[in-house]
């Protein structure tokens, strides 16, 4: 049984601030440098969710990307878009939002609407030149 992969780009434009509470803002500034900035700063967020599965016999689908995309603007979009992450998105009230986090917190979000059989990995770019994966 061949298995595929099917992709779903999506996006949104977040404010953030890379920083710990518990260090002074000179250390904060040391580690994460301008993306310390007290006065957060913003991203164009590219997110790619991606699905490893078999193919549906009768549907020809591994996955509809109809309803692939309405989950990621009802769990992800519409909690990230325009928004402060260190501020307004519950999860990152105590963790740094970093690429890397926020993967994981999407991949969480993501998981478990994804029937168990289909394999989930996320990608996400930071600007066009960073980017991270997860797969859980
Ligand atoms: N491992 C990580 N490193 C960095 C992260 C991260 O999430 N994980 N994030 C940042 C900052 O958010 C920063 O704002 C990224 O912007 P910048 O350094 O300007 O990135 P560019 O790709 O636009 O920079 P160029 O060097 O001009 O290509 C930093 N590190
Ligand atoms: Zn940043």
């Amino acid at each position: 049984m061949p298995k595929v992969t099917v992709h779903r780009k999506a996006h949104f434009n977040s404010a953030h601030r890379l920083y710990r509470k518990d260090w002074s803002d000179e250390k904060n500034f040391e580690v994460f440098n301008k993306c310390s900035n007290p006065n957060f700063h913003g991203h164009n967020y590219e997110l790619i969710v991606s699905l490893t599965g078999a193919i549906d016999k009768e549907t020809g689908y591994v996955y509809d990307l109809g309803i692939l995309s309405s989950l990621i603007k009802l769990h992800i979009e519409e909690n990230f878009d325009h928004k402060n992450l260190n501020i307004e998105v519950e999860e990152f009230k105590n963790l740094n939002p970093t690429a890397e986090n926020i993967s994981v917190v999407i991949y969480d979000k993501l998981r478990k609407h994804i029937p168990n059989h289909l394999e989930l990995e996320i990608t996400l770019y930071e600007t066009p030149r960073n980017f991270v994966t997860y797969s859980g």
